[in-house]
This record gives C-alpha cells, sequence and structure tokens, in this order.
C-alpha cells in the first residue's frame, strides 16, 4: 500500500527545457551582480563560504567565487551552495512574472487527487528547498504548494545515496514500503529502492523506457498505480 508520494521536479514534475533553458540562465545572467550587492548578507555569505569550501579555494575573490558558480551553473553542478544561491536569484523572476514554473498537464490534478485520496506528497529535488517552494508557489497551473506536506534538498544527503531515502523516510514518520519514489533518473531510483522505496520512472518519452529496466516506467502522472 502506497501512503506517501516522494516527487523529483526536473524530467519527473516538470520540463527539464524549463530549468535549463528558462532558469538556469536566468540565475547566471544576474548571479554576478547578485553576489556584488547581496554579498554582505549573512545567508548568502555562508552559502559562498560553502561554495569556496566545497571547490577547495582558500581566500577565494569575490571574482573567482563568482566565475566557480557560473562554470558549475554551465556544468549542471548539483552543489547545495549553487542551489541556495540560484533560489534566491529566482525568486526575483517569479515575482516579476517573468516566468512561471512549467509543470507538465496532469500533474497538478494528480497531485491533488492524491492529496484527496489522503496521501501525504514530498518533493525531494537538488533545487533548494526555498526554491522548491517557490517552483510550486507560481507554476503555471497556479499554486500547488498546498499539495505538498513538506521539502526536502541535498541538504538531506545526495540524491543516488540510498542513506537520504531511509534519512527521508525517518524524518516524515513512514515506513519506506509505503513511500513511492518518483524520478526520471534511474541512479536517483536505484538508491530509494536500496533503501526499501518503491519507485517509478517516469520517461516522458515513452520510446525512452529502459528495456527490462529494474523500474516501473510510465510517460506521466496519470498511467502511475499510486
Ligand atoms: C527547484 S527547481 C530547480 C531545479 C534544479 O535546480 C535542479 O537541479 C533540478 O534537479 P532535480 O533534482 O529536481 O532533477
Ligand atoms: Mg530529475
Amino acid at each position: 500500500m502506497i501512503t506517501t508520494i516522494l516527487t523529483d521536479i526536473e524530467g519527473t514534475t516538470s520540463s527539464i527545457s524549463f530549468v535549463k533553458d528558462v532558469l538556469f540562465p536566468y540565475a547566471r545572467e544576474r548571479l554576478p551582480a547578485f553576489v556584488v550587492t547581496h554579498g554582505d548578507d549573512p545567508d548568502v555569505q555562508h552559502w559562498l563560504h560553502e561554495a569556496a569550501k566545497e571547490a577547495r579555494l582558500v581566500s577565494a575573490s569575490r571574482q573567482e567565487i563568482i566565475d566557480l558558480l557560473v562554470g558549475w551553473i554551465d556544468a549542471d553542478r548539483k552543489s547545495t551552495a549553487l542551489k541556495a544561491l540560484q533560489g534566491m536569484i529566482w525568486k526575483d523572476g517569479y515575482a516579476s512574472g517573468e516566468y512561471r514554473a512549467h509543470v507538465y498537464p496532469e500533474v497538478a490534478a494528480r497531485l491533488r487527487a492524491w492529496q484527496a485520496e489522503g496521501k501525504r506528497l514530498y518533493v525531494y529535488s537538488s533545487g533548494s528547498v526555498p526554491a522548491q517552494r517557490l517552483f510550486f508557489a507560481h507554476s503555471e497551473a497556479g499554486d500547488l504548494t498546498p499539495c505538498f506536506s513538506g521539502y526536502f534538498d541535498t541538504e538531506t544527503g545526495p540524491k543516488r545515496d540510498a542513506e537520504s531515502y531511509r534519512r527521508i523516510a525517518t524524518a516524515i514518520d513512514a515506513p519506506p514500503a509505503e513511500i513511492l519514489f518518483l524520478s526520471d533518473i534511474v541512479e536517483e531510483l536505484d538508491a530509494a529502492a536500496a533503501a526499501g522505496l518503491q519507485t517509478t520512472l517516469l520517461a516522458r518519452a515513452p520510446s525512452t523506457c529502459p528495456a527490462g529496466g529494474a523500474h516501473r516506467c510510465v510517460a506521466d502522472f496519470d498511467a502511475i498505480d499510486g
């Protein structure tokens, strides 16, 4: 029995192209000015320090950290520090209406239906928790945050590490076998399965379902056995 659904964002609820072609360029363009303008904010300072630590940069200049972070955006590095800073920058774009977060057409209705059935819904994404909240508060289908009971990011641990899923199960007080994890990345599903969660692979182009794969594979949320 599935009582709880844990979902990834990019490639699962939402298109990869919205993240890569809208969100990433928006943050890339504004990151240098953001670091200069907000570099003394303690929260920003904390994450700049974490980024420098991650890169083992000793006494890096602000420009060196900017160059590092821009390089990480280009490389789609799933750095917790970068994701925290990106989330802060994206806030303005949502507030000004420059973009709304893409969600696939069936997603909002399925989330609401699962919630109406009594299932608890959670998000686990490489995007920071504040970025996840912004994303679902400003989706093309309206404010979807009332659907979710909580959010997890890589502060809980890497998405390809089984221990992260054990921590989430403990945090939400659900038996792993009752949690269904949804993702477009097989390695994330492998880690979740190793922790005892149920898994479903989202392959938005059905022909991309791997033959004989280890995870149930569907093209959209309507095909998920929830
Ligand atoms: C919170 S939206 C931004 C998504 C993002 O930055 C990202 O890296 C998406 O990764 P996911 O784990 O959702 O595939
Ligand atoms: Mg994904």
